[in-house]
C-alpha cells in the first residue's frame, strides 16, 4: 500500500497498474442531495457524509478524487470545513488514493505561494489544477512541490472551450491548447510532477494532445453528463502503456441514485464506468 510520503505519479501509476482509471468527481449541491442525507444533519454534515460515503462505496474502483472547490466555496465557511474533512477523511481511510483539488489556480508567483499553503499545506491535497495563462517563470511555487501533481488546463470539455483554445499561433500555426500540452510536457515537468486536462468532449483533440506529450498523465472531464464518449476517449488518450488516464465523472456518479441507495447507485455507476474502459484499453 501507498504511504502518504509517496508522490501524486507514484499513487496513480500504482492506481493504474491495478486498471484503474475512474476519478469520481466529490461536486455536491445541497439542494440535489438525497433526504436521507440531509435529514437530522446540518448542511456541513450533510456534504460530508454523502462526499464520505461516496468514497466508501467506490474506493477499490478509482484511480483519484477530485473535489471542486466551487461546490464547497459556495456555501461558505461551512462548505470549506466540510471539504477539508473529506479530504482529510479520504487520505486516512484510503491513503493510497491521491485527492485532486480542482480549484483553477494560478497568479503572480509570490501570490502562488498561497495557493500552494492552502491547497497542500491546510486542504492537504495531493494534486490541483491550474490555468496556464501567466507562464512557467510564475508558477514556481507550484512546479517545486514535487510530491504534489500539477495539473494545467489544456482543451477544456465546454463548448465554447475553443475561443482562445484553439487559435492557431506561431510559427507552426498550432492551436494554442497544444503549444501548452508541449510547452508543459517539454519545459514546466523538471520535477515529474506535470499532468494536463484535456476534455472527453474533444478526442481528436485529445488524440493530438497525447501524440506530443508522451506518457504525461491526462485529466480527462467530460464524462457522464457533459456526455463525452468513453471508447473514442479511451482510444485518444491511452499512454504508450495504456495508462495515463485519470477519467472523470461527477455528476453521472454521484447522482446516480436520489434515493437511500445512493452510494450503491455511485458504485453501480463507477463500476460500468472501469468496466467499459478497461474493454477498450489496449
Ligand atoms: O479541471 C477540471 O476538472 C475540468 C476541466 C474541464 O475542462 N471540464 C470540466 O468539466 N472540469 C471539471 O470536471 C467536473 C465535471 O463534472 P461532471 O460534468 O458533473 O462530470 C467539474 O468539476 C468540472 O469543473
Amino acid at each position: 500500500m501507498a504511504r502518504e510520503s509517496t508522490t501524486f505519479l507514484a499513487q496513480l501509476e500504482q492506481r493504474w497498474q491495478q486498471g484503474h482509471f475512474v476519478c469520481v468527481g466529490l461536486d455536491p449541491e445541497y439542494e440535489r442531495l438525497p433526504a436521507v442525507v440531509k435529514e437530522g444533519r446540518s448542511l456541513e454534515e450533510a456534504l460530508t457524509y454523502f462526499a464520505c460515503e461516496l468514497i466508501d462505496a467506490t474506493a477499490d474502483l478509482v484511480c483519484a478524487y477530485k473535489p471542486n472547490i466551487a461546490f464547497y466555496e459556495a456555501y461558505g465557511d461551512a462548505g470549506l470545513r466540510a471539504l477539508e474533512k473529506i479530504i482529510a477523511y479520504s487520505k486516512k481511510s484510503w491513503p493510497e488514493i491521491p485527492v485532486i483539488l480542482d480549484a483553477k489556480r494560478a497568479d503572480i508567483g509570490n501570490t502562488n505561494l498561497g495557493y500552494v499553503k492552502s491547497s497542500f499545506d491546510l486542504l492537504q491535497a495531493d494534486a490541483i489544477t491550474v490555468h496556464p495563462y501567466l507562464g512557467k517563470e510564475a508558477m514556481a511555487p507550484f512546479l517545486s512541490r514535487q510530491d504534489k501533481g500539477v495539473i494545467v488546463l489544456a482543451k477544456t470539455s465546454n463548448p465554447g472551450s475553443g475561443e482562445f483554445q484553439d487559435l492557431l499561433i506561431g510559427e507552426h500555426k498550432e492551436p494554442l491548447y497544444l503549444v501548452v500540452a508541449r510547452n508543459v510536457a517539454r519545459y514546466w515537468n523538471d520535477n515529474g510532477n506535470c499532468a494536463l486536462v484535456v476534455g472527453a468532449t474533444y478526442p481528436s483533440e485529445l488524440k493530438r494532445a497525447r501524440e506530443v506529450v508522451g506518457d504525461l498523465p491526462l485529466l480527462i472531464p467530460g464524462i457522464g453528463a457533459q456526455g463525452g464518449d468513453v471508447a473514442a476517449t479511451v482510444k485518444a488518450g491511452q499512454d504508450s502503456r495504456g495508462w495515463g488516464m485519470i477519467i472523470n465523472s461527477s455528476r453521472g456518479i454521484i447522482y446516480a441514485s436520489h434515493s437511500a441507495d445512493f452510494a450503491q447507485a455511485a458504485r453501480n455507476a463507477t463500476v460500468a464506468l472501469d468496466a467499459e474502459i478497461n474493454r477498450h484499453r489496449g
